[in-house]
């Protein structure tokens, strides 16, 4: 049985990545704060649960974790939506700690194991790490820079048997991660959605998630940018129906 570690798996995307690998037959090692959260579902999944900060991660924490065949460093997210002019510092440092430092953490601890395994790592990044939009500087600076550390380790891996992959979602309409980046006015949150015709689901990037995994071990996804079709790119993003054929969703998986 293959083992995963996923980071920011109580919600949204880590979630949904920790359950389709379950699904899939996967050992999944689910890695957050919330504790509750974690042990709901990995008692659905009879995964693991592994509560702690990923700023804060050493290797003791993982003792209880053998092998490594994947991980996805996932925990993540924004703060604010401030402009530079009036940008919270603190804020900054928080987006910098979890996306950059706490993906640095985790890579660190289990890259012997991922080696040995001749595994794959998959840092979820965003289309905010290709470049600034307004309001976005402190989450597109964190961003570029998780994106910087997995273009420079993939080089570095030259010689081990190990993918890296940087997989970069455009909008993806999760509960949480607008709710925490608008300090949880909800109004707001569900405005940035608003009349976006299907915008991706954290199921749909748990898709790609599983597919570059179950590539064969010499195939190399180096970046994959997955946004909604609604989304032709960051600045186009279209409100309003689309003229979609099929009227209903089909929920098979396209590795079917
Ligand atoms: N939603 C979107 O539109 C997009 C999101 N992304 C990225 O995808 C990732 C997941 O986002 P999404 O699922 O939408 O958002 P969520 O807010 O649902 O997920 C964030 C996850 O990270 C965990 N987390 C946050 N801080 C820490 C920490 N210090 N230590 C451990 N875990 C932490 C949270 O769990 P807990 O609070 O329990 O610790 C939660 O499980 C993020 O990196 C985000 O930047 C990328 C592109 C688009
Ligand atoms: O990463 C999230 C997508 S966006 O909010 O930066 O567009």
């Amino acid at each position: 049985m293959k083992t995963a570690v996923i980071s920011g798996a109580s919600s949204g995307i880590g979630e949904a990545c920790a359950r389709l690998l379950a699904e899939f037959g996967w050992e999944v090692f689910l890695v957050a704060r919330r504790r509750d959260r974690l042990d709901e579902i990995a008692s659905e999944i009879n995964g693991h649960a592994i509560d702690l900060d990923v700023t804060k991660a050493s290797v003791e924490d993982f003792k209880c974790v053998r092998t490594c065949d994947l991980l996805v460093n996932c925990a993540g997210g924004a703060f604010g939506v401030d402009v530079v002019e009036e940008a919270d510092v603190d804020d900054w440092v928080k987006m910098y700690n979890v996306n950059v430092l706490g993906t640095l953490r985790l890579t660190q601890i289990f890259l012997p194991r991922l080696i040995e395994s001749q595994g794959c790592v998959i840092n979820i990044t965003s289309t905010a790490a290709l470049g600034g939009y307004e309001g976005g500087a402190g989450y597109c600076a964190a961003k570029s820079a998780q994106r910087a550390l997995t273009q420079s380790l993939r080089l570095e891996m030259k010689g081990e048997p190990v993918r890296i992959t940087e997989l970069l979602p455009g909008m993806v309409h999760t509960p949480e991660f607008s709710l925490n980046r608008l300090q949880g006015d909800a109004d707001r949150a569900s405005a940035v959605y608003k009349d976006v015709d299907r915008p991706l689901t954290a199921e749909d990037v748990a898709q790609v998630v599983l597919m570059v995994s179950n590539l064969p071990p010499h195939v190399n996804i180096d970046e994959l940018v997955v946004r909604p079709v609604a989304q032709r790119a960051q600045h186009a993003l279209f409100r309003g129906a689309l003229n979609w054929h099929d009227s209903v969703h089909k929920p098979d998986s396209f590795l079917n």
